[in-house]
């Protein structure tokens, strides 16, 4: 039978299955067969792609960013997130027009594909823009247009709905089903309580917010409900497994006892709750209660980069110190989060997130000759805790191969960042000088 493409031999990590040596036969976007070379050759022709070098694993999955803040990365630095979000990042964000997030996604997705990640969850403004940049990149996203009320009044705030409504009507199943679309509320300090109410009405789909980021953002919550922000969100009827709650740093025993009962999913950022100091989210427990735990970046301006190896090494060093327990957030969980568990939290579980038969081909090859990935005593060791995304040679969406031994086929890269310098020469004009 002839198909569209052969990945041959390559050393595989299926996340479900132990890693082994497999020839996976694509067609048609999916991954139709996978076995051991000789079976699969007799089976099928097709392009081939020699992977008996590489490393060979399902795209990394990155459940929490605000893509087009890439071009903000570095504007403002080492300050906590209220001051950091309210005196540096919204007045700069104030002068971003379309054109700017189209260039700043654009510089985001390029950076995504590089360290491996195939799929992206995101939230922000003017996403008509970020949508387009999907489609000319060929990556898998869920997206959403990120809702606030604060300092809005009347109108406005109708506006804001409606803006989150038919952006998600509108880009739902676009770029032949790579895109998916949510509501996204951005948080329950900046949003009103008949506000993430009329959003839980209005939702046909998925819900993605920031949730107890901060011990302020918790204590504010605290002192205006007399409850926490998780007892507060069920309370308004958000908690659901169609819940994508971003950070879940400040949690009340009580608290994770209610996401678990509601099958809320958590995107866990540890370089950006590090970085701005929000704290430490208990994870271990989570996973121990049975909790889906994915990994996200955040934006670019508070991590400072997008990649999701570090994130995975981040995650598992950062539990390990929390709980005082070197066995806390072992490797193959990290892994997992960065994989599968990213997969499920936006619902796409049966799609992406492993390298099994019948799933969509989101895989990524990575240079099994890097010193970073030998000696291989253990694989999983080697990709949490030494690899840094700077073994990615090749990427795969959909079936579609973006990047081809470390070449970018759906962008030109001297192109986008002469667009990124001419937005970032606006911007320092009118936000630095
Ligand atoms: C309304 S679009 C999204 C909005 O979120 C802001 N943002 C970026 N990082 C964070 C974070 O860690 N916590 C809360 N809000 C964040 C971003 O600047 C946009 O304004
Ligand atoms: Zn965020």
């Amino acid at each position: 039978m002839d198909i569209d493409l052969i990945l041959k031999d390559g050393y595989t990590i299926p996340i479900t299955s132990k890693p082994r040596k497999l020839t996976i036969a694509i067609d048609e976007g999916r991954i139709i067969d996978l076995g051991d070379k000789k079976t699969i050759k007799n089976k099928y022709s097709g392009k081939e792609i020699d992977a008996s070098r590489k490393i060979v694993l399902p795209g990394l999955i990155n459940t929490h960013s605000h893509i087009p803040m890439t071009l903000l990365r570095g504007l403002a630095d080492d300050l906590p997130l209220k001051t950091w979000l309210e005196d540096y990042i919204w007045p700069a964000e104030a002068n971003l027009e379309a054109t700017d997030i189209y260039r700043g996604a654009m510089l985001g997705c390029m950076e995504l594909i590089k360290n491996g990640i195939t799929c992206f969850n995101d939230m922000y403004f003017h996403m008509e823009q970020v949508a387009e940049v999907v489609k000319e990149t060929g990556l898998r996203a869920n997206l959403s247009y990120g809702m606030v009320t604060k300092n809005k009044e009347g109108n406005e705030i109708e506006e804001e709905l409606r803006e989150g409504v038919s952006f998600a009507e509108r880009y739902q199943g676009q770029a032949d089903g790579k895109i998916t679309t949510s509501l996204a509320p951005h948080s329950p300090s900046t949003c009103s309580k008949s506000f993430l109410e009329e959003t839980r009405e209005k939702a046909r789909g998925r819900i993605q917010i920031h949730l107890s980021e901060t011990e302020e953002e918790f204590e504010e919550i605290h002192s205006k409900h007399g409850m926490t922000p998780v007892q507060y969100l069920d309370e308004i009827g958000l908690l659901s497994p169609d819940l994508l709650a971003a950070h879940s740093v400040h949690l009340a025993n009580k608290d994770l006892g209610l996401l678990h009962q509601n099958q809320v999913k958590v995107s866990h950022n540890p370089s950006s709750n590090m970085k701005l100091a929000s704290g430490a989210a208990p994870v271990q427990d989570m996973i121990d209660y049975g909790l889906t735990v994915s990994l996200g970046t955040d934006g670019a301006a508070s991590n400072n980069c997008l990649n999701i190896f570090r994130e995975m090494k981040t995650a598992a060093l950062l539990q390990k110190i929390k709980n005082g327990d070197p066995t806390s957030l072992k490797a193959r969980d990290a892994l997992k989060m960065a994989t599968i568990n990213g997969a499920s939290s936006l619902g796409l579980e049966d799609e992406i997130g492993s390298i099994e038969e019948g799933k969509k081909a989101d895989i990524i090859l990575l240079n099994g000759n890097e010193s970073t990935l030998n000696p291989r005593y253990d694989i999983v060791s080697n990709l949490v805790y030494s690899a840094n995304g700077s073994e990615v040679t090749d990427v795969l969406v959909d079936g579609e191969i973006i990047m081809r031994e470390n070449s970018l086929l759906t962008l030109d890269e001297r192109e986008v960042l002469k667009r990124t310098e001419k937005s970032s020469k606006k911007i320092r004009s009118k936000v630095i000088e």
